[in-house]
């Protein structure tokens, strides 16, 4: 059977906060520039930073090197609708964050989208979330980031059925972070990995512990190996 093209838009969701989105989002971007597409990254709503500071997106460059570009920056290290409601600031609209995918969409061949938190954060003054703009996305997949450890399966379920009753189109899961020497995996660890390996949209890999520090070049040339799903369906040499 023929394999489905992948999606323009690959938005990068999680079970959580903190799991890793941020890296498997620069993961994803290097494994698709490694494919010959141009790649852009965009964050909707990027809490927990002052005007100065570094936030997701500024990783994403650091390691992949690619455009990325932020909706709107808030301070308070918490949801976009608390935080922006202690500064009495406005949230952009689902819209907006259309038209800025759409724009990055007319430079490049893929846009990846992370979001804030896990898949049912409130993105918008009207309470939309991550799972309404990918929704509202045209030609768009979802790779759903998730822990190794003891909980995730609970966590990895609930998000995969969360996606499937809205019809959003899953790409498929990535671990954000696996343990590597001196650390191993335990055995709970382990057959979580096995076990998301059998799900039917696939385990497009899991991101080596360590690899946000391992430096842009190493990070760039090692991504690929990292998401053998999604490199081999890109045809990734
Ligand atoms: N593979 C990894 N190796 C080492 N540290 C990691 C790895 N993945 C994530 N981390 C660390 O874990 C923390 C959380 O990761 P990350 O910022 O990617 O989470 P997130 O899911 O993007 O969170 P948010 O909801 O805030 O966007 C960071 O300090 C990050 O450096
Ligand atoms: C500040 C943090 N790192 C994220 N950017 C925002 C996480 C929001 C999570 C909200 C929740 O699920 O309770
Ligand atoms: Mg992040």
């Amino acid at each position: 059977m023929p394999e489905v093209p992948l999606p323009r838009v690959v938005v990068v969701t999680g079970t959580d906060t903190d799991v890793g989105k941020t890296v498997v989002s620069a993961a994803v971007t290097a494994t698709l520039l490694a494919s010959g597409r141009s790649v852009a990254a965009y964050k909707p709503t990027q809490t927990g930073v002052g005007p100065a500071d570094e936030g997701d997106m500024a990783l994403v460059t650091a390691l992949t090197g690619a455009r990325t570009a932020e909706g709107v920056r808030l301070l308070a290290p918490m949801a976009p609708r608390p935080a922006a409601a202690l500064e009495g600031a406005r949230l952009p609209t689902l819209a907006h964050h259309r038209r800025a995918v759409a724009a990055l969409l007319d430079a490049h061949d893929v846009v990846v989208v992370e979001g804030a938190g896990g898949l049912l954060v409130e993105l918008t003054d009207e309470g939309e979330t991550l799972a309404d703009l990918a929704g509202a996305l045209p030609d768009c997949g979802v790779v759903l980031v998730v822990r190794s450890g003891l909980g995730t399966l609970n966590h990895t379920m609930l998000t995969r059925e969360a996606l499937s009753r809205r019809g959003i189109r899953q790409l498929g899961i990535v671990i954000g972070s696996w343990p590597g020497p001196p650390r191993l995996p335990d055995v709970i660890e382990s057959s979580n990995r096995e076990h998301l390996a059998t799900l039917p949209e696939g385990l497009l890999g899991a991101v080596p512990r360590g690899a946000p520090g391992l430096g842009a070049e190493v990070f760039r040339t090692s991504a690929a190996a990292w998401l053998p799903g999604l490199a081999q369906r890109l045809g990734t040499p």
